[in-house]
């Protein structure tokens, strides 16, 4: 059933992409609906993973071409995967069950605008946000870029207004506060690239970010700006979300309580949004609408309208730069061979550990206090994405897919939860990622940041053996009783895997670079898996009932509709408020 809908795509040469984008007659029928289970490399690593057992990782290091072999660059990019438990026969076997669950067909899928989001009958065209080549792109025979091009156009006019202090406030004074009202994929893009990339910001100005329904999260952002001052950004691709909605609403009374003149309005809300009916409705003149489309996913849409709030912060040039790092990846990804395809390694490797090495989880480690939201961003990218049990094919999967997806910036990270990575029961992979280059070189601070990430990797790889640590306690002076009573909590088994990334320095470019890749991982991870990535069903149902338990609250009577848990809490909640 996926294959039917690509049918009417072309591929095109995998080497030739900047031609235009026909929606032609294709071959791409071959995107077949397949349980990877089924296929012989899945087989075939089952038995690798079960032979291999007893392998570790150190011990592939005895080829002295390992790190060669098993690193990557891309641009300033350095991807080093050799300290997983990935031999050549791994890799290769990986690279066949890319193949078999024909996974280039599913590529250009994407990229062509095949209705890859099935459930929601919708293309997934967060590629032609960033297509910085400008060759044609359609949707159901439609050509995407005019509509993209206008509204970046319409997004550099507005942000450089901002940037350069032109657009006025009610009361004639330029703009000093942003604040971003939107949640998930309209809050959490926003929030990630304006902190990685808050060397780049607009000194003149402050950006605040409202999600959580919660009134504080309103309150105590409002407390820090001034009517007069501050433009709001009302980011929903639906414009209906619950907690979005009423941020706003109460933006919009407390800058009338102020202004008190409706025509204000206009100069200090924008919308973010791919609905305009409910954008007027809520009283933002369409003028002051930045649009983008169904085929963006909200948690690929920071490259859309949705990125307007980082425009203005850092300046146009600079979102642009962005863009085109990650449009950089995207011809990386789409038009080079899996054996040297960063994203299809990365998401291998993942399936490897995930479905063969039996890890749970996977750990987001920056190296970098900028990237302090990059594992908070990719919780939702990856969660929500692969977050499935039912495959494409309606039915329930007998394999595991998406890991949950965590971390901390390092050093807080190994003074919190690595004892846990380095002993505990559970196999955690984690991802170190730095930058070369510090923005902030102070005295001997990014040298000594660095030297953990290299020990963590090492340290996580090589582990300390019962007799490193009985000669050390010797060496110290410990007595044999207190030797053999010590050595076993000291002893760290290693074998952990880890990848290293390595950026020059985090600036847009490489930022738009590193993001691309992530997503891309994900998309490679969902096409194995046979799951539908572009959708999230999974956070409706709490939603509804929401809604139904909200007037359940009001008035004093006992509510006795739900479970006993359920009414004993909003009971008591209504007893004790
Ligand atoms: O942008 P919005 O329509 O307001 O949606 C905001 C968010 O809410 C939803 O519940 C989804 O789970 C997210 O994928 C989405 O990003």
């Amino acid at each position: 059933m996926f294959t039917e809908l690509f049918f009417h795509k072309t591929i095109k040469s995998l080497l030739n992409h900047d031609q235009p984008i026909k929606g032609q007659s294709t071959n791409l029928q071959n995107m077949k609906n397949t349980n990877p289970t089924q296929t012989a490399a899945w087989k075939k690593l089952s038995q690798l993973a079960d032979q291999k057992k007893s392998q570790t990782i150190q011990s592939l290091f005895a080829d002295s071409s390992r790190f060669d072999k098993f690193s990557a660059r891309f641009e300033d990019i350095l991807v080093d995967y050799s300290k997983n438990r990935v031999d050549d026969e791994v890799l290769s076997t990986l690279f066949e069950l890319a193949k078999e669950t024909e996974l280039t067909s599913a590529i250009e899928a994407m990229f062509t605008g095949g209705h890859i989001n099935q459930t929601e009958d919708r293309a997934v065209l967060h590629t032609a946000l960033r297509n910085r080549s400008n060759n044609p792109v359609e949707v159901d025979g439609k050509d995407v870029m005019p509509e993209v091009n206008a509204v970046l156009e319409q997004m550099k006019v507005f942000a450089d207004k901002v940037n350069s202090g032109a657009w006025k406030g009610f009361s004639g004074k330029p703009i000093k506060s942003l604040v971003n009202i939107g949640i998930g994929g309209s809050d959490l893009g926003p929030v990630m690239v304006t902190e990685a990339l808050k060397p780049y910001q607009n000194e003149q100005l402050d950006i605040h970010f409202v999600s959580n329904v919660d009134g504080t999260h309103m309150a105590e952002t409002l407390k820090k700006v001034d009517p007069e001052t501050t433009l709001f950004f009302i980011a929903s691709k639906t414009f209906t979300t619950q907690e979005t909605m009423t941020n706003a609403h109460t933006a919009r009374s407390w800058f009338l309580d102020h202004a008190k003149d409706e025509a204000a309005v206009a100069k200090h809300f924008v919308a973010l949004s791919t609905n305009a009916e409910a954008v007027s409705a809520f009283g933002i003149d369409t003028d002051n609408m930045f649009a983008f489309w169904d085929w963006v996913g909200g948690r690929y849409s920071l490259w859309s309208a949705i990125g307007l709030p980082i425009a203005c912060a850092i300046g146009f040039d600079n979102f642009e730069k962005l863009l085109e790092g990650a449009h950089a990846v995207d011809k990386h990804f789409r038009g080079t061979d899996f054996e040297s395809n960063i994203p299809v390694i990365l998401a291998l490797i993942g399936i490897w550990n995930t479905n063969f090495l039996g890890a749970a989880s996977e750990a987001i480690l920056p190296y970098d206090q900028y990237l302090h939201r990059f594992a908070a961003y990719f919780q939702q990218g990856n969660m929500e994405s692969n977050g499935k049990y039912v495959s494409r094919n309606g039915e329930k999967v007998d394999y595991t897919t998406g890991p949950i997806i965590w971390g901390e910036p390092g050093t807080n990270g190994q003074h919190a939860f690595y004892q846990l990575i380095h002993q505990g029961t559970h196999l955690i992979p984690c991802d170190f990622i730095a930058p070369a280059i510090s923005h902030n070189p102070v005295g001997d601070h990014h040298p000594k940041l660095l030297s953990n990430f290299f020990a963590q990797t090492e340290a996580l790889m090589n582990g300390k053996s019962l007799e490193e640590v009985k000669e050390e306690l010797t060496k110290a002076g410990k007595s044999a009783a207190e030797i053999a009573k010590l050595a076993p909590h000291k002893v760290f088994e290693g074998n952990r895997p880890t990848n290293s990334i390595l950026v020059k320095k985090v600036d847009p470019y490489t930022l738009g670079c590193l993001v691309a890749m992530y997503e891309h991982k994900i998309f490679v991870q969902g096409v194995i898996w046979n799951i539908f990535s572009f959708d999230q069903w999974g956070v409706e149902l709490g939603k509804v009932l929401a809604k139904k338990i909200l007037p359940e609250l009001e008035g004093e009577e006992k509510v006795s509709s739900h479970d006993a848990s359920t009414n004993g809490l909003i009971n008591a909640y209504k007893a004790m408020r």
